[in-house]
């Protein structure tokens, strides 16, 4: 049997959130054969009405008025409603800390360091609600951030949220382009942004593409900058602009005055990539969010509040969300602002040993990216603080799982979530109570009725197939932005599997209740019929030294489809026989003969989302000669090029 690699020790399971849950439970149902995760996730959801509310007590949400009824219309997907007579302010849950333990930690590649308080972060906001107020803010006005990672882009989405207002932020490596596809779909009364940013040994001044936005956006009333760089901004000749200190600088931190608001409230905008047109609007209620934030921090992420907890993210992706509702439990956020490779890619273990950072989180890509370059923190760091390490973005390889564990640190978590924009959440995490197997998510989240379906519609186990949601969950959007008969969001959806909810990745339930994540199911290649997922193929090629990143497609040939695998390699380096010869013979060693890609090609670079997501689709495309849905929702749209240029040689044989 195949052994973990890691299991939590009795003092810290017994000590973990989870297990004080679970005997919360056990105590509250009166049902004794609730000692265990898989009784526990059986339970919530089968009696989701019992079980949300629990989460809701054990988390202490703060709100006003009826709990119950808990779901209305409760069979229906889409359509259920939950919490129709409860009114809370998703902010104030958040700023419910007012003490002097620290609540933000900040640090950037230019050395700047700032911290804040609970206490001080709860001033900072009530200032600037005050401002935003006289402003003309109002419950349901859309607030808009093109904004670093900064403590002021917390602090403007609580303020915002504070007056029951939307927030939705994109990072400043954004385009033009690409921030008015996403703002100008809402029609935002405030943007705030600033000057530039750090990022890779540089300052990115970005003021000119703030104007360009503002420009294309008729409905702001205010643009609000933050003077990030030190150096002056002139805005005398910007009417509706003003400085950062300006527009605060009037108003007393008094007390917030929290507009108490439906549980359904529209809290956040997020976009999806924009890939395939123009980005949709997800639009996630207040309630939904905090009850589903709360249990993935607390329960499945283990949050403490003499926590401190990291993740490598930008505004303009949902873990920055995520990552910020972890204020609500007392716990201190670090923030980084900056190239996470720096210091030859040290940077974020020194941010761990400089900032005592317990729960660290970043891409799974970031983790192969540094382990590429050699950096062995295990030999060069202290990591004392750190116990939790979470990764996302794309499927963690199982490679990976080793390093953390030999070149990292012995005694972690090693967390792989997946979820997404979609619900701002995860559908799979880790568990503090179970071991963990390399490349396996530890479990489906709690409350979350998640099965992988066959073609047919019918779950499978042990074997792969579509990730479904099968019953409603508080943290589904509560629609899309301008979509009001909800058409484009029941065909995101609900079209795959009527009433149920297709997330669109291609997975597998393990027969001990883990996850493994193969990729995106509109990515999965189908040679002779046989559904095959590309991180089966990435995990193999990425093992090589030469290779750094590789992306595979699908190729309709001769009436079938065939594999073809582009690699990127170290540089100086050139994809010769023998380098092909060593892929397919790993490939075809450690999966079948069907995963040996037809064609391997070398390219220098591999199209990827604002995000940081690789698109295959968009090579897919490419390489068929049809167009790309959306080339500027690509951060590189030049390395399509190399991709159409060898089109002919792929369709000669
Ligand atoms: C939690 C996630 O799934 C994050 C992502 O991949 O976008």
């Amino acid at each position: 049997m195949e052994e973990p690699v890691w299991r939590p020790d009795a003092r810290r399971s017994e000590n973990s959130n989870m297990a004080r849950f679970v005997r919360f439970v056990r105590e509250r149902t009166g049902n004794v054969d609730m000692v265990r995760y898989a009784p526990l996730w059986k339970f919530s959801v089968r009696e989701p009405e019992q079980f949300w509310p629990l989460v809701w007590e054990f988390c202490g949400v703060r709100a006003v008025g009826e709990p119950t009824p808990v779901l209305v219309n409760g069979d229906a997907m889409p359509g259920a409603h939950w919490y129709p007579n409860v009114r809370l302010n998703f902010a104030e849950n958040l700023l419910r800390h007012r003490s002097d333990a620290p609540a933000i930690v900040f640090r950037n590649e230019w050395g700047h360091a700032r911290e804040f308080s609970h206490a001080q972060l709860y001033a900072q906001v009530a200032r600037l609600v005050a401002a935003l107020r006289q402003a003309g803010v109002s419950p349901g006005d859309r607030v808009a951030g093109y904004l670093p990672n900064l403590p002021e882009t917390v602090i403007a989405m609580l303020a915002t949220v504070s007056l029951g207002a939307i927030w939705s932020s994109t990072s400043p490596d954004f385009g033009a382009q690409s921030v008015v596809d996403r703002f100008g779909q809402i029609q935002p009364k405030v943007l705030f942004a600033a000057d530039a940013y750090p990022y890779g040994g540089k300052t990115h001044a970005y003021l000119d593409r703030v104007r360009e936005v503002s420009a294309a956006l008729p409905t702001l009333e205010r643009i609000v900058v933050v003077a990030y760089s030190g150096a002056p901004v002139a805005l005398s000749d910007w009417p509706r602009a003003v400085a950062w200190d300006a527009f605060v600088g009037a108003h007393d931190a008094g007390r917030i005055e929290f507009a108490q608001m439906p549980f359904a409230h529209p809290l956040y905008i997020l976009y999806s990539s924009g890939t395939t047109g123009v980005p949709k609007c997800i639009v996630h209620g207040a309630g939904g969010t905090l009850l589903q934030h709360l249990k993935e921090l607390v329960l499945h992420t283990d949050l403490k509040h003499d926590d401190r907890i990291f993740y490598y993210t930008t505004c303009g992706w949902m873990m920055w969300n995520w990552l910020v509702s972890g204020l609500a439990t007392g716990a201190c956020i670090v923030l980084y602002d900056g190239s996470p490779l720096r210091q030859k890619g040290s940077v974020l273990w020194n941010l761990i040993d400089a900032t005592g950072v317990s729960i660290f989180g970043a891409s799974a890509k970031w983790l192969a990216a540094v382990e590429k370059m050699g950096v062995r923190p295990r030999e060069s760091h202290r990591l004392s603080s750190l116990r939790t390490v979470l990764s996302t973005g794309s499927p963690l390889a199982p490679e990976s799982y080793d390093y953390v564990y030999r070149d990292v640190k012995r005694d972690v978590l090693l967390a792989s979530i997946s979820g997404g924009t979609d619900i701002v959440s995860c559908f799979a995490l880790g568990n503090p109570l179970l071991p963990v197997y390399r490349g396996e998510l530890q479990c489906r989240g709690l409350g979350l009725k998640v099965e992988a379906y066959n073609e047919r519609g019918q779950p499978v186990r042990g074997a792969p197939g579509e990730l479904v949601c099968e019953a409603p969950f508080p943290a589904m959007p509560v629609g899309f932005w301008n979509d009001p008969d909800g058409v484009k969001y029941r065909a995101a959806y609900f079209q795959r599997f009527p009433g149920v909810w297709a997330h669109g990745d291609f997975i597998e339930i393990t027969p001990r209740g883990g996850v493994i994540i193969y990729g995106r199911a509109d990515a999965t290649l189908n040679p002779g019929g046989v559904r095959i997922g590309t991180a089966e193929i990435y995990r193999q090629v990425e093992q090589l030294d030469e290779v750094l990143e590789s992306v595979a497609v699908g190729q309709q040939w001769k009436g079938d489809v065939r594999i073809v695998l582009f690699v990127c390699l170290r540089d100086g380096l050139e994809l010769d026989d023998a380098l092909r010869e060593r892929i397919r013979q790993l490939i075809r060693t450690n999966t079948t003969a069907r995963h040996v890609p037809a064609r391997i090609e070398q390219v220098t670079d591999i199209p990827r989302t604002i995000s940081g997501k690789i698109t295959e689709i968009a090579v897919r495309d490419m390489i068929h000669g049809r167009p790309v849905g959306n080339i500027d929702a690509l951060a590189n749209p030049d390395a399509l090029g190399e991709f159409a240029a060898l089109r002919e040689t792929l369709e000669a044989g």
